[in-house]
Order: C-alpha cells, then sequence, then structure tokens
C-alpha cells in the first residue's frame, strides 16, 4: 500500500472515535456524552426531514437504551450516575457535586490523553495539507470548531435502506454546522490560556458501513418524539441533504436544538446558512470552496483561534467573535450568534417586566453586585479570570451556569402580601417557612427548620403565580424561577444537566428560592410509555429535590406550583413536604379584589353595590374577578358614541358603575367547574397541609 491518503486517515480518525465508545478505552461519560450526542444528531436529522419518523425513531431508541445503560447504570466502571450513590452521599450532608455524570474531561487534564494528542497531531497534518479531513481538523482546531462529520453516507442511502456508501474518501469540506449549545462563553476556555478542547460529544461520528448497517438495524416503529412532535416527514435523507445547492449534513449535537421540529424555524436556519456560508449546517461530505465571507473572517480571528485551518470558521468560533464583538458594541451578524434567533431561556425569565433588573447569582458585597464572588460573575462578555470559580460549580459547563444566571428572576414590579387577596392561612404558612427564616437563620434552627419544599396547589387563576412572585419580593433570597416546560422540552439530552446546574447554581447563591412553575409537567407520574429524557430530568430533579431538602445547611427551598396536584409523582409529594391548597377566593378576598381594583380606577360603586357583586361572583377564581372588573372597565368607554372616543378627554369619561359589573357579569363565567373543584378537596384532605 502506498501513503496513506486523506480519505485513509479520515477513516482511521472517525474509526477511532467510533470504535473507542464500543471498547473500554473510553469513559463512561465519554461514551454518554458521543450517545448523547448521536441523539440530538437524530432528532436533527429527523427534524429537518433528512431521516423518516419511522426511522428516527428506530435510531432514537436505540441509542436512548444505550445511553440509559450508561446513564443508568449502578457499576461505577461503566456506568455514570448512581443515583442511589448519591441520594446517599446527600443525604449526609457531603455534597458531591462532582459525581460522574459529567464527562471527566476538562480542559485541565484532557491535553494529557493520549487519543488527543493524537488527533491533535493529525489536525496539525490537516492544517499543513489544507485539504483535510473536517474531523480531524475539528478535533484540532482549539476546541472552538464546531463537530464535523466525515464520511457521511450518501444521502438517500438511509432512506432506501439500501448498503450505505462511506464516502469518507471525497469530503474536503471545510465549512461546518453551527454549534447552538456551545456557548463559547465557557469561562474555563475563554480563562485559559491552554486552548479549550473539543469534547468527544462534540464530534459527530462519521458514517461507515458497518455503522449505517448498525443505524439501520433494529429500527421499531416507537414514536419517541410524541405525538404532537411528530409530523411525518417522510424525507429520508439521514445526512448530507442538498438544499439550495448546498451540501446540509448533520451538525453536531449543539447544532440540534429542540426547535429544529418546526419547519418554519427549520426555514429560518437554512436560511441562515443561505445568507453565509459560514453558518452552512454542512458537515464533511461537502466540497463547497471556503466562501469570501469566510475568508474574510479570518482577518480577525483572535488567539483561541489561531492555529486553525485558515479560510473557515466554525459556527463556535463565529459565536465566539459576535460575542467578542458585542462587547465592543461592533456590528454583528445576530441571528448566527442567536441560534437562529431562539434566545436559550428557562422559560420562566420571560416573566422578567421591563422594570426588570438583573440579579446575577453572585453575592453581593459592598453594594457592588460583582464584587467578591465566590460564583464566578458569567456575564456575558469576558469573565474576570481574578474571581475563583466556586468548587460547587466546577464540575458543571459554564453554559448551563451562564443560562442558568440568566434566568434568575429579578425583582420585577413589586408584588405584597397584601396584593394577595384571601387565602390568608397560606400566606401565613409561607410568611413562617419562607420569609423569616430566610431572615433570621439563626432563630430557625433545629427543630425549628424551615421546610425545603413547598407544594402551591389549587384551581387555575387562584393566585399560586403570584404567591411565587410575591416570594421572590419577599423573602430577600435569591429567587430561581422556571418553568417545567422548558426543561423538558428545550433540552433534549440536556434537562438533566440544565437540573443540576440550577441546584449548583441556587447552592451558591444561598440563600436562594427556586420556584419551579407547572411543576406537574416535570414531575409527573413516572410511567412505561415516558419518554425516556423526561423520566431522566425527573430522576436527576428527585436526587436533586433530596439533596436540597435533606441538607440541614443547605439554605435552598423548592417551590411548586400546580393546578394538577394528582399527577404528581408521589416520590416528589413527599419531598413537597408543605403541601398548601390555595383555593378559590372566598367573598371576603373576591371583595378585596374588586375594591383593589376599583380604587385604581374612576368609579362610583357604593358599598351596598360592591356587596352585590361579591354575591353574584361566588365561584370566581381570583383570575376571573380580574377578568370581571376589566370588562366592567370597558363599560364607561363602550357607552360613548364613536365620534367621542377620538376627542374626549380622559377626565370627561364616565365612573365605572354597577350597570357595567351587570353587563360584565353576561360575559365573564367562572373558569371552574364545581367537579373539578371536588377534586382539590378531595387531594387537600388526603394530602394537603392545610387546618
Ligand atoms: N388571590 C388573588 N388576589 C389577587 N389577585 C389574584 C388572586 N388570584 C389570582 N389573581 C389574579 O389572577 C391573575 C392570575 O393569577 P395566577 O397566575 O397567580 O394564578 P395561578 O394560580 O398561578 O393559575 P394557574 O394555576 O392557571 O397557573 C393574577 O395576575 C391576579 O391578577
Ligand atoms: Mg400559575
Amino acid at each position: 500500500m502506498g501513503t496513506p491518503t486523506h480519505s485513509a486517515v479520515h477513516l482511521s480518525n472517525w474509526q477511532k472515535s467510533y470504535f473507542a465508545i464500543t471498547s473500554g478505552t473510553c469513559t463512561p461519560g465519554q461514551k454518554a456524552d458521543e450517545y448523547r450526542a448521536k441523539i440530538l444528531r437524530i432528532q436533527y436529522a429527523w427534524a429537518n426531514s433528512e431521516i423518516s419518523q419511522v426511522c428516527a425513531a428506530k435510531l432514537f431508541e436505540k441509542y436512548t437504551e444505550k445511553y440509559a445503560a450508561i446513564i443508568d447504570s449502578d457499576n461505577i466502571e461503566t456506568g455514570l450516575n448512581n443515583y442511589a450513590e448519591n441520594i446517599l452521599t446527600l443525604a449526609k450532608c457531603q455534597q458531591n457535586d462532582s459525581d460522574k455524570w459529567q464527562s471527566a474531561l476538562t480542559t485541565d487534564n484532557v491535553f494529557e490523553l493520549k487519543c488527543v494528542r493524537e488527533r491533535m497531531r493529525a489536525g496539525k497534518n490537516c492544517r499543513s495539507s489544507q485539504m483535510a479531513p473536517a474531523d480531524a481538523c475539528a478535533l484540532a482546531d482549539k476546541g472552538v470548531s464546531a463537530s464535523a462529520a466525515p464520511g457521511l453516507p450518501k444521502p438517500g442511502l438511509l432512506s432506501t435502506a439500501g448498503e450505505p456508501e462511506l464516502r469518507a474518501g471525497s469530503a474536503k469540506c471545510t465549512s461546518q454546522g453551527p454549534e447552538p449549545l456551545e456557548h463559547p462563553s465557557s469561562s474555563k476556555s475563554l480563562q485559559s490560556s491552554a486552548p479549550p478542547v473539543t469534547k468527544s460529544s462534540d464530534i459527530l461520528p462519521a458514517s461507515s458501513a458497518s455503522l449505517n448497517k448498525q443505524l439501520l438495524t433494529g429500527f421499531q416503529a416507537t414514536p419517541l418524539f410524541g405525538s404532537k412532535e411528530v409530523t411525518g416527514s417522510s424525507s429520508l435523507k439521514m445526512l448530507g441533504t442538498c438544499r439550495d445547492g448546498q451540501n446540509a449534513s448533520l451538525p453536531s449535537q449543539a447544532a440540534a436544538p429542540a426547535w429544529s421540529a418546526s419547519s418554519g424555524k427549520r426555514k429560518a436556519f437554512y436560511g441562515m446558512a443561505d445568507e453565509g456560508s459560514t453558518v452552512t449546517p454542512n458537515l464533511a461530505l461537502c466540497e463547497a470552496p471556503v466562501s469570501a465571507e469566510t475568508s474574510s473572517f479570518s482577518g480577525n480571528r483572535n488567539r483561541s483561534e489561531e492555529g486553525s485551518i485558515p479560510g473557515f470558521r466554525t459556527a463556535k468560533e463565529q459565536l465566539w467573535v459576535d460575542q467578542q464583538k458585542k462587547s465592543q458594541n461592533l456590528p454583528q451578524r445576530a441571528p448566527v450568534s442567536s441560534y437562529g434567533g431562539v434566545k436559550k431561556s428557562l422559560g420562566a425569565g420571560r416573566s422578567r417586566g421591563p422594570f426588570g433588573k438583573f440579579v446575577p447569582p453572585v453575592p453581593k458585597q459592598d453594594g457592588n453586585e460583582n464584587g467578591g464572588a465566590q460564583c464566578k460573575p458569567h456575564t456575558r462578555g469576558q469573565p474576570d479570570p481574578s474571581l475563583p470559580v466556586d468548587e460547587r460549580l466546577k464540575n458543571i459547563e459554564p453554559k448551563m451556569v451562564e443560562l442558568i444566571m440568566h434566568e434568575i428572576m429579578d425583582h420585577g414590579p413589586p408584588v405584597n402580601w397584601d396584593d394577595i387577596a384571601g387565602v390568608e392561612f397560606a400566606k401565613a404558612t409561607i410568611k413562617e417557612i419562607v420569609v423569616w427564616p430566610m431572615l433570621r437563620p439563626d432563630i430557625f434552627t433545629g427543630l425549628r427548620g424551615p421546610p425545603k419544599g413547598i407544594l402551591l396547589f389549587g384551581p387555575p387563576g387562584t393566585g399560586k403565580t403570584l404567591i411565587g412572585k410575591c416570594i421572590a419580593c419577599q423573602s430577600g433570597a435569591t429567587f430561581f424561577s422556571i418553568s417545567a416546560s422548558s426543561l423538558t422540552s428545550k433540552w433534549v439530552g440536556e434537562g438533566e444537566k440544565m437540573v443540576r446546574a440550577l441546584f449548583a447554581v441556587a447552592r451558591c447563591q444561598q440563600p436562594a428560592v427556586i420556584f419551579i412553575d407547572e411543576i406537574d409537567s416535570l414531575l409527573s407520574q413516572r410511567g412505561d410509555g415516558e419518554h425516556e429524557s423526561s423520566r431522566r430530568i425527573k430522576t436527576e430533579f428527585l436526587v436533586q429535590l433530596d439533596g436540597a431538602t435533606t441538607s440541614s445547611e443547605d439554605r435552598i427551598l423548592v417551590v411548586g406550583a400546580t393546578n394538577r396536584p394528582q399527577e404528581i409523582d408521589e416520590a416528589a409529594r413527599r419531598r413537597l413536604v408543605k403541601r398548601l391548597y390555595i383555593p378559590l377566593p372566598e367573598a371576603s378576598a373576591r371583595k378585596q379584589i374588586v375594591t383593589r381594583l376599583m380604587s385604581q380606577e374612576h368609579c362610583s360603586l357604593n358599598e351596598e353595590e360592591v356587596e352585590l357583586i361579591v354575591q353574584k361572583s361566588n365561584g370566581f377564581s381570583g383570575a376571573d374577578m380580574t377578568q370581571l372588573c376589566r370588562e366592567a372597565s370597558l363599560g364607561p368607554i363602550r357607552s360613548l358614541q364613536s365620534m367621542d372616543i377620538a376627542t374626549i378627554m380622559p377626565d370627561q369619561v364616565r365612573p365605572i358603575a354597577f350597570l357595567d359589573f351587570e353587563n360584565a357579569f353576561r360575559t365573564v363565567r367562572p373558569s371552574v367547574s364545581s367537579k373539578d373543584l371536588e377534586l382539590y378537596e378531595t387531594w387537600n384532605q388526603t394530602f394537603g397541609c392545610g387546618r
């Protein structure tokens, strides 16, 4: 045989990567990363109509099983996450954030690895030749390369279930896909003089005949993405799909955001790719020339990019540069850095109002919000290398920490206890177990120690979320508010990591309150037909909840709110020890709501009329009462002649009268049925902590 060709090197590199996970050379963490990456890529391929639903389902099941086998295994050698062990550790108040869930790779030790050194050597060869296969480049590319997919199967091959064709030899590609999940703001990579290293999970295993065979076999028709998400695309091209003349092969793990399931967003994604070929989600198979735009970027490459192949920039590099530009107030190519315009968010952060003030998870000292940080202030832009990273965060991915931090609820428009009408018992209990212990931890010790988990349950619109906001304002604790659905839907394969990161950041920011609205969607009963990823999130959440609720030192309170308490898993129910019923408002509470809302308006209601309104609104929730008042307040406007609206002065509008309420009662009806109410009452009697 002659000297090895690029394709041979390429194939050899891929083989190393692929066989590593099947052999004993990989750590469980690396294997888990690989499998997680595969799962995301399958989802991405499906979402982009590159594989059929059935094919995706089968592949997905196959790899989730492999992944779960590692994650759930109790074997310390082959498994990752020994939950029982973690629970024990946590129960002993020896919080161990360095459990085996995370990959063992760090920027400190990764360069010591033999395989990394080899691949870096391969990368050098690749750079010198300028024609190297993408995976070698990705590996050697100072850690900012997007994953490349050498030797991807020929488009259409998987669709026909025919023999896959190995195309490693044809790979000359240089442009690579975006990596939305890989934040370049990783504090370590920014700080460290050593180049960050592409994780094993970032490396898309290339196709080979054997892999493709493996992928093609064992397909089952199990729906894996949930009935809502599956659109039944029948396009079967697994990878390397050409769109508008461009090759669009499967991007890296990070390039498979959950929104890719939406074809509209998918279009946007490709639209962006079309805009500039630097973000074309192409990987190894394409032979597209490096675009002028791409080349131009090489002019302002930064230190971390030195040594990369000149002439192309990965999405991660682009993201990094974009962020740098942002910090320098330079114009930038916004869509690339924003992952297709989709801001990563835990959802609840949306509640941050216009008056919102970002509260970083950094202890405030000397009036300086960033000062004296125990935790690293992962603010956007360059981190301050002088600040030490909190020990408890050292095994949490910086991008996760950053996401969590940006979701810390601020103190938006303040909510007072008086703004919440009725629910006196719940309010008093919450004050007793949330506010006072936060204010006086020295008094609330021992048996007086507050419970660490609260569940607010009751019919919709009764003020549960309002109470959460009030706790945020009144407790003085760092307040994290997340929407459970965003955890389960947005970060497939990353949700459990987000949960871990959330609790780790909260631990750094004690006293802390973690408010989980609609907690039923996160902690619903575990069942057989349940999606694997949501099951893992749930388990992780229970573990973390257990740690947070059993550690006497931690001052973390978890508050869940739900209007479906009967759906909550019994294990979760047990941990949320204070289960407080938030019922429909009684007459006095309804009166309070009407009086408070009307006091802010021009109104002519007298005491008797208010009483009448209160009587008529029996069965209304707080939200219904608010809606009634809104409707009534429109009465004076509706009674105006249409001509007057344009000219009338605000003080000329007549006051809101009882008649307006009478009209409003015709359109606003109670939203909670008496049958539903019975369910809540029964559940309260069975599991509630009310008197
Ligand atoms: N007890 C109350 N006092 C004053 N206003 C209330 C009360 N309950 C509800 N409201 C009004 O209804 C709105 C909706 O309340 P909130 O979102 O807190 O309900 P919820 O219990 O969280 O409902 P869901 O279970 O559907 O999430 C509030 O913004 C507020 O205007
Ligand atoms: Mg709510």
